[in-house]
């Protein structure tokens, strides 16, 4: 047999391509490439090993036949194309902990920069200017410590602020309120934190709902004199409203580790006084590189020799024998998780899995945690089949399966129901020719459509020439329909329509959609 070939692209502790030669792959480290380079390069390669510098397209995965796994080196993926690596049947992994508590350091040693400006202090001593009366600080014990996002990073900053003396306030939509008095926190919507915090600090992925979340309008709305730290990712904040609020003195000091666009050569914010950034250092300590730089290779190795799966974001875990009757069922359920994931807002108490006739007889645990890690990837890239349901479970979230072996309608059907504050709503799809996944059902609008790549959820008023509207702006804006589908509760009433985009929808037509007349809702999807 031949060996799996490993291409390791980005820095990466030595320990990664020790582990893959002992474990019989082929290993090659070339770094610092070009895209055009890896393009002309990543053909040969059945494994990719990355941390954040490297890109992973479409075009690169395109120019990939032979790859089999990317893994990530690390936690955010945001660099990866998913739904195009899911199509070409690419797992991604990525090593969701190993370098959390370093991130949660750095974020700490941040709000201690801000709050002694130590940077700025440094520099003028070493240029022998002993500035003794220009750095007047703040102390951090007893003030408020915002924390936008509660997630593995965030609450090992709480855990860290506390042991500090400092208050901590948490806005994240996925914490309960029994985790937040678990880790001594308390829970807040997101206005509040913002005029309650000393320090804000930011640890979400970044996703449609969290860029910009200290958007222009969000900073006015902060304390003055609020300091603000972000280790997650660039476009969290708008760069260009930080750097006019830190020239007012709205905010007086920011720490950013990383920025909307990376690397970060120049920008407005630098000059800025009390702004202090660093280029992506969060995980950069030789503790957590050796920790994501074992386990990425092992999880790797592991896959292209042995194919056994772990911590990956597109597959799920399955036994051998169970596996080609349940694969179809696993893509319809994770499609039907994360079309409710990207639906629905705000904690869900509940969410029930439902099969019916043929599905009825198969093991539902997969089908659950399937449904799972597409509902909670729409709020983590950590998620995968294996802590789906542990983490459904810490989010306060009851799961029911609930099983009808009559068939119904369809010979077979995935329902998945959650209980929201509007009440109970769900999706429901089937399986065409027992193998191509099929939604059939929306909050009880009967549409059928596949699930897959970009796409776009309309609610309107069902009235003549809308669709001609939402055609004729797609059009102007050079946006390709795929495939279009149409439902409607009844002639006159709410209709939904979802199309399929041959490519991802620019924010502003999006905004340019919502104010077509006649539209309630409308929003991008992503499979
Ligand atoms: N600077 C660096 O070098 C590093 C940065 N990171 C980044 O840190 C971030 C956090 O990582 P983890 O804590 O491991 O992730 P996690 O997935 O454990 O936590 C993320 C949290 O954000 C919450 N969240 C999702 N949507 C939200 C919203 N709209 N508003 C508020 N909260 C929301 C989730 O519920 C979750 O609790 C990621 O973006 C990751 O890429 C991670 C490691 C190193
Ligand atoms: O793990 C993450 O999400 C990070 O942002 C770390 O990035 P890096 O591996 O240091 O390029």
């Amino acid at each position: 047999m031949t060996k799996p070939r490993v291409l390791i692209s980005d820095k990466m502790d030595p320990n990664a391509a020790k582990i893959f030669a002992e474990r019989g792959c082929d290993v090659d480290v070339i770094t610092g490439e070009t895209p055009e380079q890896l393009i002309a390069r990543i053909g040969d390669y059945d494994g990719l090993a990355i941390r954040s510098s490297t890109r992973v397209t479409k075009e690169i995965l395109d120019a990939a036949p032979n790859l089999k796994v990317i893994g990530r080196a690390g936690i955010g993926v945001d660099n990866v194309d998913i739904p195009a690596a899911s199509a070409q049947g690419v797992v991604v992994m990525n090593t969701p902990f190993g370098n959390s508590i370093t991130t949660a350091e750095h974020a700490i040693a941040m709000i201690f920069a801000l709050a002694r400006q130590i940077p700025e202090a440094n520099a003028q001593t070493q240029a022998g200017l002993w500035p003794k009366n220009g750095f007047m600080g703040v102390e951090v014990t007893g003030k408020t410590l915002g924390l936008i996002g509660a997630g593995n990073i965030g609450s090992i900053v709480a855990s860290r602020a506390l042991g500090l003396k400092m208050k901590v306030v948490a806005f994240d939509p996925f914490l309960t309120e029994e985790r937040a008095i678990e880790m001594g926190v308390e829970k807040a919507d997101l206005d509040t934190l913002l005029a309650k915090a000393d320090f804000i600090t930011l640890h979400t992925p970044l996703t449609d709902q969290t860029r910009n979340i200290l958007s222009r309008e969000n900073l006015a709305k902060t304390k003055k004199g609020v300091r603000i730290v972000n280790c997650a990712r660039g476009g969290l904040i708008d760069e260009a409203a930080l750097k006019d609020a830190l020239d007012s003195g709205q905010v007086a000091g920011a720490a950013l580790d990383v920025f909307q666009t990376e690397p970060a050569k120049e920008s407005p914010l630098f000059g800025t006084p009390n702004f202090i950034c660093t280029p992506h250092l969060g995980a950069s300590t030789t503790e957590a590189q050796v920790n994501v730089a074992l386990q990425v290779a092992e999880q790797m190795a592991d896959y292209l020799v042995n194919g056994g799966v772990t911590n990956a974001l597109n597959m799920p875990s399955l036994s051998a024998e169970e596996a080609p009757k349940l694969k179809p069922y696993m893509a319809l359920a994770e499609n039907l998780g994360s079309l409710m994931g990207q639906l629905t807002t705000g904690t869900i108490p509940r969410i029930s899995i439902h099969t019916e006739g043929a599905a009825a007889e198969l093991n539902a645990k997969p089908i659950v945690a399937a449904v799972l890690a597409g509902f909670l990837r729409t709020q983590s890239d950590t998620v995968n089949m294996v802590n789906a349901p542990f983490l459904a479970k810490e989010r306060g979230i009851e799961v029911r399966e609930v099983k009808t072996e009559k068939a119904g309608d369809y010979h077979t059907l995935v329902r998945v129901s959650v209980k929201t504050d509007a009440g109970e709503r769900s999706v429901a799809g089937t399986l065409f020719g027992n193998a191509s996944p099929r939604l059939v059902e929306i909050f009880g609008i009967g549409i059928e459509a596949d699930l897959d790549g970009h796409m776009m959820y309309i609610v309107n008023e069902d009235a003549p020439g809308f669709i001609g509207r939402i055609g004729t702006l797609l059009g102007e804006n050079g946006i390709n329909i795929g495939t279009f589908h149409l439902g409607r509760r009844e002639a006159g009433g709410e209709a939904i329509l979802l199309l399929s985009l041959d490519s991802a929808l620019p924010a502003d037509v999006l905004e340019k959609a919502k104010a077509l007349p006649g539209v309630k809702r409308a929003m991008r999807l992503a499979f």
